[in-house]
């Protein structure tokens, strides 16, 4: 089973956000994450899909730099607007991925710091680490939450996340994740914690403000449904190894790889209703685990 890559924007502008060739490992261990490219353009949502383990979250955080301590990136490229990640020192890159780039985590309850009021929390990053003046700082932060919905936005600033309901508090961190007017958003599953109606209600505020503001999204999901909905563009993968980066609309209509297709046949809206939901078969699973192992092997044996 080969990479299938689709010919996604071949001729467009700079992407906000180019990974070429990521390598992600424990440190003295295991690969994470094999070789990964994609980029994303302005204005456009790609999502990372895979089931859970596959390494979306790391691709993710090894963006914005924040890999756990016992994870390494042990090659590879980022580029954010085309100014290479790699090449800066800590502080520095730290500087440039506040000023670009921005998180809309996974867990709106554990997100927020429950002993700070909301309006600090979404303030701070503006004017500690981006320069902003207070007074400009409070105004974007009531724009934002009144933007997404937030009814009272002066009650919410002073309010603490456990006064709050978790839709709430996921649209507070939307407003946060879109304030500093960043090129690009990960969102890290960010509807995952929600019931069925909030989340339909976040994902249209995420693309509503995403579209209003050009921005590029990497959006992280497990599923297929929520592809469909969110995104342009799609990279599917299994074990930290792309199978397939396409147009969402390709994929769906064409899936090129086996893996792609089994995660479509296991999406309920993407099956007819009469027909059993087909888990992705467990035979499947082990020879693309066969495979990879067997490519890493050969790997090494060239270093
Ligand atoms: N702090 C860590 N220490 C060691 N291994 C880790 C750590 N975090 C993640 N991993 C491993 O890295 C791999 C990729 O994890 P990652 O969280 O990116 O997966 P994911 O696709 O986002 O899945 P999920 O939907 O479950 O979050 C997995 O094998 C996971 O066990």
């Amino acid at each position: 089973m080969t990479l299938s890559t689709h010919n996604v924007g071949a001729d467009t502008a700079q992407p906000t956000l180019e990974v070429n060739g990521l390598n992600v490992a424990l440190r003295g261990g295991s690969r994470l994450l094999r070789d990964v490219s994609l980029s994303v353009q302005p204005g456009e949502v790609r999502a990372l899909v895979g089931e859970s383990g596959a390494g979306k979250s790391m691709i993710g955080k090894a963006v914005l730099g924040v890999l756990p301590r016992n994870i390494e990136v042990t090659s590879g490229q980022i580029l954010l607007q085309g100014e290479s990640l790699d090449a800066l020192g800590a502080a520095q890159r730290r500087q440039t991925v506040a000023a670009a780039a921005s998180l809309i985590p996974q867990d709106p309850l554990t997100a927020l710091n429950p002993s700070r009021r909301i309006g600090v929390q979404i303030t701070e990053r503006l004017v500690k680490r981006l320069g902003w003046s207070s007074a400009d700082a409070q105004a974007r932060a009531l724009e934002l939450l009144d933007r997404v919905h937030i009814r009272d936005p002066k009650r919410v600033m002073a309010s603490y996340p456990h006064e709050l309901s978790g839709g709430m508090r996921q649209r507070i961190l939307i407003a946060a994740a879109f304030a500093p007017k960043p090129r690009l958003i990960v969102a890290d599953e960010p509807t995952t914690a929600l019931d069925v109606t909030v989340q339909k209600q976040i994902l249209r505020l995420i693309r509503e403000l995403q579209a209003e503001s050009g921005t590029a999204v990497l959006f992280v999901t497990h599923d297929m449904g929520v592809v469909a909905k969110i995104s342009q563009t799609v990279t599917v993968l299994f074990a930290g190894k792309v199978m397939e980066s396409a147009p969402t609309r390709e994929v769906f209509a064409n899936p090129q790889h086996p893996y792609t297709r089994a995660l479509i046949g296991a999406t309920p809206r993407y099956t007819h209703p009469d027909e059993p939901l087909k888990p992705v078969p467990p035979e499947l699973i082990a020879n693309l685990k066969k495979e990879i192992a067997l490519a890493d092997a050969n790997g090494a044996a060239h270093v």
